[in-house]
């Protein structure tokens, strides 16, 4: 099972919403069916998204090339493919960066190629971008499972959502770190939070593990704060779809909630996220958009769509985690302890980036 694969010049993906019935893939060789794949979380996941939508607007630019050769429309078309795929989802800010790499390509190259040739070069940059993703993730991993090996023990982790192979291109950020520490033999067990509406834990992080023989629990959301003070937590690891320059962090919605629980009972609370999730941008979480999602994602269960048709729902697909209740942000080039405006600062100045 993979998340997506580039072939022939064909993106394919594996359709999460079908998961964990039914292992089946999207076909999608028009840009639109990536946009709506994103849109419907038939692809999710802040890397993964972005990756796929790479390729969306690689499948954008082929279509283009088939009808035109003047650069000038080549360009402005292939722009409004870029800003409609980049339309799809608001919080991730894989999405932005990753289209506006394949931005600044169109635009280099149209100086001097032909649009076909400018094709290529597209192509070979959302290439790039998901090799680069898969490699991240394994680099993280091991620095995560550093830090969390210094705790000296085989591990009982709690995490929330998924943010695993199925987020991203391949092996996953936060469940890149426990499948570091399996491979380690430092993990006891994993409890794996639901994540209502759309189940996200229950579906794809409990299929994850259970796949490669990592021993997981699924719990409802409700259920964390007991199975913290009765099941011998060790630590918190989640993902991430955007992180600010102060290291305020925006997770899927119940994270903020699972980070003040962890808190409560004095849990480590980590963060796995490549660089390419700070937004630098934000001074701090504040600035972070929050999706909101349809009403009926909220009423699906028990049959409410039907029972209480107008009842209204709130319905944030994320919220915010003060940096104030991190331990510590794992990433691909090392772990940022107790993050603030200051630590983040010397990090990208250190790390050159
Ligand atoms: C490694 S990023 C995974 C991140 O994305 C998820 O949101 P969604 O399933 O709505 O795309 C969730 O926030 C995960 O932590």
């Amino acid at each position: 099972m993979e998340t997506l694969r580039w072939q022939d010049h064909t993106l394919y993906l594996l359709d999460q919403t079908q998961l964990p019935l039914t292992e089946t893939y999207l076909t999608c060789t028009r840009w639109p069916a990536v946009a709506d794949a994103i849109r419907c979380l038939a692809v999710r996941g802040a890397p993964a998204i972005g990756v796929a939508a790479t390729y969306g607007a690689v499948l954008g630019a082929q279509k283009i090339a088939g009808e035109t050769t003047d650069a000038a429309a080549f360009g402005d078309r292939f722009l409004a493919v870029c800003d409609a795929l980049e339309g799809t989802r608001p919080t991730a800010v894989n999405l932005h960066w990753a289209l506006a790499r394949m931005r600044d390509v169109a635009a280099a190259a149209l100086k001097t190629d032909s649009c076909t040739a400018v094709v290529g070069r597209l192509e070979a940059e959302a290439m790039r971008i998901d090799e680069a993703d898969r490699e991240i993730n394994r680099r993280m991993g091991q620095f995560g499972a550093a830090e969390l090996a210094q705790l000296g023990r085989p591990l009982t982790i709690l995490t929330h959502c998924n943010a695993g192979a199925l987020a991203t291109a391949a092996f996953g950020t936060a469940l890149g770190v426990v499948r570091a520490l399996h491979a380690q033999g430092l993990v006891r067990m994993v409890y794996a939070d639901e994540t209502r509406p759309l189940l996200q834990g229950a579906r794809l992080t409990t299929t994850e593990l259970a796949a490669d023989g990592i021993p997981v629990t699924l719990i409802t959301d409700n259920m964390a704060a007991w199975t913290m003070k009765t099941k011998g937590i060790d630590a918190v690891i989640v993902g991430a779809d955007r992180i600010a320059a102060n290291g305020d962090t925006a997770n899927k919605i119940g994270t903020y909630g699972v980070a003040l629980l962890a808190a409560a009972h004095g849990i480590p609370f980590y963060v796995a996220a490549p660089v390419s999730t700070f937004d630098r941008t934000l001074e701090d979480g504040t600035g972070i958009p929050i999706e909101e999602r349809a009403a009926d994602e909220v009423r699906q269960c028990g049959g409410l769509a039907t029972a209480l048709p107008e009842i209204s729902v709130f319905n944030p697909a994320f919220d915010v985690t003060p940096h104030e209740y991190i331990t510590a942000i794992v990433t691909e080039h090392g772990v940022l302890h107790h993050p603030d405006s200051q630590v983040l600062h010397e990090f990208f100045r250190k790390e050159g980036i």
